[in-house]
């Protein structure tokens, strides 16, 4: 079993803790990928493909990393991705999480599928910032009630999963889910139930359900799952709030690109017209700044906040969380950026722009040769 007094520099360190203090069971389940696991490993390889352009000579000596989300201040452009099952992983659960999360003021998406009641997460960690995730549901009365709950929760926005429609990808990775789990945060709830009381639950979703929603509930709807820019055109013309670009962490489709490699189309459709938000491969800060830089008003990170919580519950939630803070201020410092508000466009490249600034291999071979 891992030890929590050793020292922690990077996520991948929380990993190797993580896999050390897991149920086998538990640690594929987190690790588990659609079909190959192209789009997993791409999610994170894609990032290794753009290169930063500092700037030097300006004064950087205080750097801001605070920004805001749907009009709510935080700390730091770093959320929680909503994940499933967080008391498989740490006895403190989902509470574990979101008070890691409020003591870096940063925002936490509770997923449906956890088993502590929402309201008592609310009242555990009352100061935290929190959206909630939704499955669509039919029939339509029971997510309506639901989302009435979430409502006088205080929950301040609901995260439309649109990718996993109708559970097509429960074939995926031969991990086994907990045999029995109280699925208290669903539209049905199911006390020791077990994954498919809840599968059966999960109806396939619609642009007409997403006008639908935004028709029963002032709270904004963002939708998670976005990665073309025409479903990115199509959500800011059906009125949501956010797009949030995601391939589930490639636990869905397999063969999609990596999320940030479709940032940049998505920011181009949405012109500003709502916020955007990332997930997916994301491991340091230097990730951050690039999604950020690409137009990313914040990032969220799935796996990474597990790998926290299986370590040391709410603590080790926090220390990823400030581990990819003090690597995304680093790298501010050192481009020249002191707010998150200017970190744009112009502090990236993608390596491919070097490799076409030079001469053919014959002309290099004749001139350098
Ligand atoms: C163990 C696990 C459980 C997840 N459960 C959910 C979930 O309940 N709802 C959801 O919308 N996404 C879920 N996701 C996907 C994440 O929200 C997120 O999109 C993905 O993990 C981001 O990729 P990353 O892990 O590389 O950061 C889950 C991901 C993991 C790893
Ligand atoms: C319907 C219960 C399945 C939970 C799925 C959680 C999830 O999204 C994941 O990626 O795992």
């Amino acid at each position: 079993v891992c030890s929590v007094s050793r020292r922690f520099v990077n996520v991948q360190d929380f990993k190797e803790c993580a896999k050390d203090n897991l149920h086998p069971h538990a640690y594929k389940y987190i690790e588990s990928v659609f079909t190959r696991g192209q789009t997993h490993d791409e999610n994170i390889d894609a990032f290794k493909t753009f290169r930063l352009r500092p700037r030097h000579l300006r004064d950087v000596s205080h750097i801001d990393t605070s920004t805001t989300v749907q009009g709510q201040a935080v700390d730091i452009p770093i959320g929680i991705s909503p994940s499933a099952f967080h008391k498989w992983f740490h006895p403190e659960g989902v509470i574990g999480t979101a008070s890691g999360a409020a003591a870096k003021n940063a925002l936490m998406i509770l997923s449906e599928v956890t088993g502590t009641p929402l309201e008592e997460v609310d009242r555990a960690v009352p100061h935290g910032h929190r959206w909630m995730q939704a499955y669509m549901v039919k029939p339509r009365s029971d997510m309506l009630r639901h989302i009435r709950r979430v409502e006088a929760a205080g929950y301040k926005a609901i995260v439309l999963t649109i990718d996993e429609v109708a559970l097509r990808r429960i074939t995926y990775s031969n991990f086994e889910y907990p045999a029995s789990f109280d699925y208290v945060n669903v539209p049905r709830p199911v006390i020791g139930g077990s994954v498919g009381d809840v599968e059966n639950q999960i109806d396939t979703v619609t642009w007409d359900d997403v006008d639908w929603l935004k028709n029963v509930t002032r709270l904004p709807i963002i939708l998670k799952g976005i990665l073309t820019p025409e479903d990115a055109e199509l959500a800011v013309r059906h009125g949501v709030d956010g797009v949030y670009v995601s391939n589930h962490g490639g636990r869905t489709l397999d063969g999609t690109t990596a999320t940030i490699n479709a940032l940049w189309d998505v920011v181009r459709a949405v012109r500003g017209r709502c916020e955007i938000y990332l997930d997916g491969g994301i491991r340091n800060g230097r990730d951050v700044y690039t999604a950020l830089a690409l137009g990313a008003q914040a990032v969220f990170i799935g796996r990474p906040a597990i790998y926290g919580l299986a370590t040391n519950g709410s603590q080790g939630v926090q220390d990823v969380l400030d581990i990819l803070t003090n690597e995304l201020e680093s790298t501010m410092a050192l481009t020249g950026v002191t707010r998150v508000c200017d970190i744009s466009p112009s502090y990236v490249v993608k390596q491919s722009y070097y490799e076409n600034q030079f001469p053919s291999n014959r002309f290099s071979a004749k001139f350098f040769g």
